[in-house]
């Protein structure tokens, strides 16, 4: 047996893809695009729609008419793809969608023809959502409606203030470049912050702050990490 991780293929490559501002277009506008739609604004994505406006289910309708995404009306032509980053294909009309993924494929854009593995470059997958906090749930294609129940599994063992706790380490861990902004800090600075983390109860990661953050930052230069209550007294 070796000391390092044993690989195990047949996997995906898991990543948090940063979408901000580029352009996805949306082949479809049913309930399946829908959901894509939802996944790519979260992500601060430009979105296009192309689907006659006589197919759009009532939330996409809804995301068009709140200019959240801007609608072509009217079936896809290949010049849709002209300006895309990422194509999510979500149409009833497999003949359609394979040419779609065709297309994307020579012009190498990423492409996800739902429901259709083999054309897809990457899978979704069932997602939990907590503010800065984000998990993905994936079978690799072998059962989505399980992901789902593992996903609303894990999600109920979390607790419910995750997302918050999260949100202030992010504060405090800007304040701490800021306080700290050398690169030869970075060692010193990340060991602090673990122990920030590790020593600190999600509760009083919460409850933290801006004069607490500033306090507890005070004692970063002698690389101490005191308690919530001892930061309150001092
Ligand atoms: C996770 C989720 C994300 C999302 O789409 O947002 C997602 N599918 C979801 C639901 C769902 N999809 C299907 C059912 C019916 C029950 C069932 O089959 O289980 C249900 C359940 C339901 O509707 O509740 C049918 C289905 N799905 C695929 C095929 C084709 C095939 O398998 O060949 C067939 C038709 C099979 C047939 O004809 O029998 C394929 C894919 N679906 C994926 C993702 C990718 C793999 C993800 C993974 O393996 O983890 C992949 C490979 C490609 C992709 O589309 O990206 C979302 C749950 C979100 C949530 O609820 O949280
Ligand atoms: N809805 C589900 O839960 C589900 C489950 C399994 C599989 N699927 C598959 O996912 C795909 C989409 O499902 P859906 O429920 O969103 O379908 P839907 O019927 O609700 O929507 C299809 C959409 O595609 C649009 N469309 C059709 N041809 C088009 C074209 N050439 N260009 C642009 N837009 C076009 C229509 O206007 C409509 O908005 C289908 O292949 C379906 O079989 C869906």
């Amino acid at each position: 047996m070796s000391k390092f991780p044993e690989i195990q293929g047949g996997g995906s490559l898991i990543l948090a893809w940063q979408i901000k501002e580029k352009h996805v277009l949306v082949v479809g506008g049913g309930e399946v695009a829908a959901g894509r739609i939802v996944h790519a604004l979260n992500a601060d994505a430009r979105v296009t729609v192309v689907s006659p406006a006589s197919g759009l289910n009532e939330e996409v309708a809804y995301r068009v008419a709140e200019k959240q995404v801007t609608h072509v009306d009217r079936n896809f032509e290949p010049s849709d793809l002209d300006d895309a980053d990422m194509v999510l294909c979500a149409i009833d009309d497999p003949e359609a969608s394979t040419q779609v993924w065709k297309l994307c494929k020579e012009k190498k854009i990423p492409a996800n023809i739902a429901d259709v593995p083999p054309e897809c470059d990457f899978y979704f997958g069932s997602m939990h959502r907590d503010g800065p906090l984000q998990i993905m749930v994936s079978t690799n294609g072998n059962g989505p409606k399980l992901a789902s129940i593992v996903r609303k599994r894990i999600a109920q063992t979390l607790p419910s203030n995750m997302g918050a706790a999260i949100q202030n380490v992010g504060k405090l861990r800007k304040k701490l470049r800021e306080v700290a902004p050398n690169q030869e800090e970075g060692p010193k600075r990340m060991k602090w912050m673990s122990a920030v983390c590790e020593s600190w109860s999600l509760d009083d990661l919460v409850e933290m702050t801006e004069e607490d953050m500033d306090g507890l930052l005070s004692h970063y230069q002698p690389n101490k990490v005191p308690a919530l209550q001892e930061v309150r007294k001092s």
